[in-house]
């Protein structure tokens, strides 16, 4: 599903690499927790596995895709037809309702729309049917997202990440505004939607409690230390 390899990784004006990795795989399905120090590089390799920052040395490969391969405008069609992202401020569009912003995840991959309408009738029904799997009061479906909570913002966003079924969910400390219980439960019902659809789902936190719940973890070492 997803295989590193030889991955090298330095910004711009940084005199070491931030990320080395020989060889790392992520089979179908498997739930990783992924953690480091601040500054290993976490984000940087969440980035590159999204396609949204480009690789320069070495190969990722995800779902059989070497996404070096790629220019830039495929891989932005690569990642909205097959990886959901929820990030720490959750990039909703506060001028539109949760239902809205939903749909949206579609917008760009007819791949999802089709997947999407193919479990119910419409995009907007299957919409209204994660947020509600995702446990956000029907209620508030068609306010305003800037007038939600962050813990049902963040339901909103993961509901936009599933949307569709795309195989990676890529999560970037999306509970770390929450309290402990409420972190956890959200992780719960996370994965059972990730389960329903067999994605694999990667997650980044420095949050060490919460890693019991996933399938593996992996740590990023510090910039000084010897990568994977
Ligand atoms: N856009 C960027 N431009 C230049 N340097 C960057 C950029 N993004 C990250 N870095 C640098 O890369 C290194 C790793 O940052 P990254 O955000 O990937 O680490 P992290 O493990 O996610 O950290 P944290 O746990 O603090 O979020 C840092 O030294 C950071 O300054």
């Amino acid at each position: 599903m997803i295989e590193i390899s030889d991955l090298i990784y330095t910004w711009q004006n940084h005199e070491r690499p931030t990320l080395q990795i020989k060889q790392l795989q992520i089979g179908d399905g498997e739930k990783v927790f992924l953690h480091g120090p601040s500054g290993s590089g976490k984000s940087t390799l969440l980035g590159l596995l999204a396609g949204i920052t480009p690789i320069q040395q070495g190969s990722i490969k995800v779902l059989e895709q070497s996404l070096e391969k790629l220019s830039s405008a495929k891989r932005d069609r690569f990642r909205a037809d097959h990886i959901g992202t929820i990030f720490q401020n959750f990039n909703l569009l506060p001028y539109l309702s949760p239902l809205e912003n939903v749909t949206l995840g579609c917008e760009f991959s007819p791949k999802r729309r089709q997947k999407a309408c193919a479990e119910r009738n419409n995009v907007t029904a299957q919409a209204h049917h994660l947020l509600n799997a995702l446990g956000l009061d029907g209620s508030l479906l068609s306010r305003s997202v800037s007038a939600l909570s962050i813990g049902q913002q963040q339901r909103v966003a993961a509901a936009r990440a599933f949307i569709g079924q795309p195989e990676v969910i890529i999560a970037d400390e999306p509970t770390s505004a929450l309290d402990a219980d409420t972190r956890e439960a959200f992780i719960t019902t996370l994965f059972e939607q990730a389960k329903k659809y067999q994605a694999t789902v990667i997650f980044v936190s420095h949050d060490k409690s919460l890693s019991h719940l996933f399938d593996r973890k992996i740590s990023l070492p510090s910039i000084n230390e010897a990568n994977l």
